[in-house]
Parts: structure tokens; sequence; C-alpha cells
């Protein structure tokens, strides 16, 4: 458990920041400027906080009123920054057990082996980090942390200088981290399907504040939120199972607590716990069973909340003073327990007559939903 509750002025910048982050991944998350890094450098040790307290499992790191300033490389905290800075002139072995020299004797220490099997790094072991891809490289820089034997991982945005390619190469890889060595990991994104993915905490930082904390499923799902975390990408994950596949038709049935969904064929096996990202630009809604549709996904529901005006689809956390435009509103909705989004026109929220409580039909277009908006599901002791 890390406890955070910190103040710091630089310049300009003020940050009076206060969260807890437990088990699982907590993502902080925020426009640029926000603060993220600054926080990030200070749970390291790599900055001091004017006033206040960082306890880690009970340990405080910083405590500005008792006087107690624990050095970075007493912390037992793992950094991962957005370029690897591995030592060049070092095999990739020899820049994993550099690592193990910051290992403090009576750690519980993973074997060398295991960090290298679950990074998938054993064919790169003699290589020089010139001989890397960039992910490789990444791989590599997460092994050398790990192996200090870290009692809590910082990711500040490792996977930012990456291709789309090589993210996806990674993620699995941090999942692994997550799920099997149970690590707690601190994690700067900017980008939500990322923390979709990966985070199970959301700290969502504006101007040196926090504007929420919380579960990410729970988070994502507050329409009021929305202008810091994007809105064009704005959406929910529902919790799914393989239910089976219709070989004739490419397509895969998934069951969730909403309501059956039919996606394009995965290769999953029956009974595989997945998640599944709707995003709220992808659901169109009825208040009435609607008829003839091409789509093949239609959910009973509610209306829980309708509000978050912005201007144009396309805008992102920049562009809020559009919102006066006004032309596009944020639906949250409920069906069979899941929080689910829409996004539709003003117009036709006032034709609709959308308001709190209003049952209606959820359509999800099988083909919005992307290969790569289904992840695996969490560890039961993770989800919240
Ligand atoms: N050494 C410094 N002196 C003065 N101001 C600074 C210093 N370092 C950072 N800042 C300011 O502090 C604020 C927070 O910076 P920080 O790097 O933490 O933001 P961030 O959320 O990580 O941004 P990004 O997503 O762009 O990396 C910014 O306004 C930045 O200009």
């Amino acid at each position: 458990m890390l406890e955070v509750d910190v103040s710091l002025t630089q310049g300009a910048f003020t940050l009076e920041a206060r969260f807890t982050a437990g088990q699982g991944v907590t993502a902080l998350f925020g426009r640029s400027g926000a603060g993220k890094t600054t926080l990030v450098n200070l749970i390291a040790g790599l900055a001091w906080p004017r006033r206040g307290r960082i306890v880690l499992d009970g340990v405080p790191l910083v405590d500005t009123a008792a006087g107690i300033r624990v050095p970075p490389h007493r912390r037992r905290i793992g950094y991962v920054f957005q370029e690897a800075r591995l030592f060049p002139h070092l095999t990739v072995r020899q820049n994993l057990l550099y690592g193990r020299l910051f290992a403090p004797r009576d750690a519980t220490r993973e074997p060398l082996e295991r960090i290298v099997d679950l990074l998938g790094i054993g064919a790169l072991l003699d290589r020089r980090p010139r001989h890397l891809s960039g992910g490789e490289r990444q791989r590599v820089a997460i092994g050398r942390a790990l192996l200090s034997a870290p009692r809590l991982l910082l990711l500040d945005e490792p996977l930012a200088s990456l291709d789309a390619a090589r993210k996806a190469e990674i993620l699995p890889y941090l999942e692994r981290l997550r799920d099997e060595l149970r690590l707690p990991m601190v994690q700067v994104s900017h980008q939500i399907e990322e923390v979709a993915r990966l985070a199970t905490t959301l700290v969502l930082l504006d101007a040196g504040r926090v504007a929420a904390a919380g579960p990410v499923t729970a988070l994502m799902a507050q329409p009021d939120l929305f202008p810091l975390l994007g809105r064009f990408e704005a959406g929910t994950m529902l919790r799914a199972v393989v239910e089976g596949h219709d070989g004739d038709w490419g397509l895969t049935r998934l069951a969730t607590a909403a309501g059956p969904l039919l996606v394009p064929r995965l290769d999953a096996a029956p009974g595989t716990r997945l998640r599944v990202r709707v995003r709220a630009r992808d659901v169109i809604l009825a208040t009435a069973p609607p008829q003839g549709l091409s789509a093949r996904n239609t959910l009973a529901g509610e209306v829980v909340a309708v509000g978050g005006e912005s201007g144009e689809p396309g805008e992102d956390a920049g562009g809020v003073a559009a919102a006066a435009a006004g032309a596009i509103v944020d639906v949250a909705l409920r069906a069979g327990g899941e929080p689910l989004l829409a996004r539709v026109t003003r117009q036709a929220a006032a034709e609709l007559g959308l308001a709190p409580g209003l049952p209606v039909w959820i359509v999800v277009k099988t083909v919005a939903v992307e290969r790569r908006s289904i992840v695996p599901a969490l560890p039961a002791e993770l989800e919240c």
C-alpha cells in the first residue's frame, strides 16, 4: 500500500496531491503538465516535497514533519522511464544483473530465470542494447528494475516511444507482472486505452490536484470526468465470458451481465474470461425495441445520467472550451448492473426524452468492437 499526501511548488506550478494506491496497477492520468512526472519523481525520491508524507507498506519514505528523507536507493522502488536507459557497453544479461546489485540481501529475490521467462527475453541475453528493438529494450529495462527486488514499480510512460505494434507486444508482459508477480505498479500514461487495459486504480490529475481517484471501471463511467479523461475515447469495460463461436459467420458469442454480445471471431476457448471495451461513440440508443437492424447487439438497460455537453465529436480534453456549443451529450447507462456509455447529439437526447431512469435499448455494432478492445480479465482479487 502506497500512501501519498504531498505538496510542492516548482516555478509557477503547485502540486497538492493526496491518494492511496493498493494492489494492482495505479494509473496517474492527466493532461500534459498536470504533474504526473513530478509525482512519480517524488515517490522515487528524485524530488522532495515542500510538505507531506509518502508511506510505502507502512514505512515512511518522506515525512517532512518528522524530518524523514529516505534516499532513492534505499526505497526499494523500481523505476522504468520512457527510454530504456540501458548501458550500451553491457550485454542484456549484464544489464539485468546490474539491477541485482541493488537488491537488499534479506529481500525475496526473484531468480533471474523467472524474470527472463516472464518477460520473454531469454533469446536476447548475449546481445547488446543497440541490437534490440525498442520494445525489447523496454522489456530488458523492466527486467533490470525487477531484479532489484522492488516493493513497487514506477512506470513513467515506458510505452510512449513505441509504435502501436511494439506497444501491443509489451502490454501482455506488463499484465503478467500485475497478475503473476503481484507487484504493485504506479504507471504514468497519456493513453486511456492503455489505462483501461492495465490499470485497476485511476488517479486523475488536473493542474497539480487530484480531481478523482478510485477504481478505473467506475471512474471511466462518470460523464463529469470525461473532459479530463478525453471525451473522444470515452468508454467502459464490460466483463465477458466466451460462450462459443459461430464459425460460418466468423463471429464469437460472449456472455456479459448486460446481455449477449457478438464480436468478430476471437481466438479464445469457450469459458475464457475477458473484458470488452465499448466506446461511447460506438453505442446507439433507442427508446423502443429496434427492428430490422444490421447491428447484432441490442442490450436492455436504463439511463443513469445525461450530461457533459461538448461541441465537437472529435474533441479531446483540450477542446473543452467548445462545450458551450453543446452539440453532443454523454449518457451514462446501466444494463444488467454493468455501466455503459453513449455519446449522442443533444438533439437526439431531447427528441428521445433521455432522462435518468428511462428504459432504453442499447445498440452496439459488432464491427465497432475491435480485437484490440478485447483484453484479458483481471484476476478476481484485483476486480473492483
Ligand atoms: N524544474 C522545474 N522548474 C519549474 N517548473 C517545472 C519544473 N519541472 C516541471 N515543471 C512544471 O511543473 C508542471 C508539471 O510537470 P510534470 O512534468 O510533472 O507534468 P506531466 O503531467 O508529467 O506532463 P507530461 O505529460 O507533459 O509529461 C509543468 O507545468 C512543468 O512546466
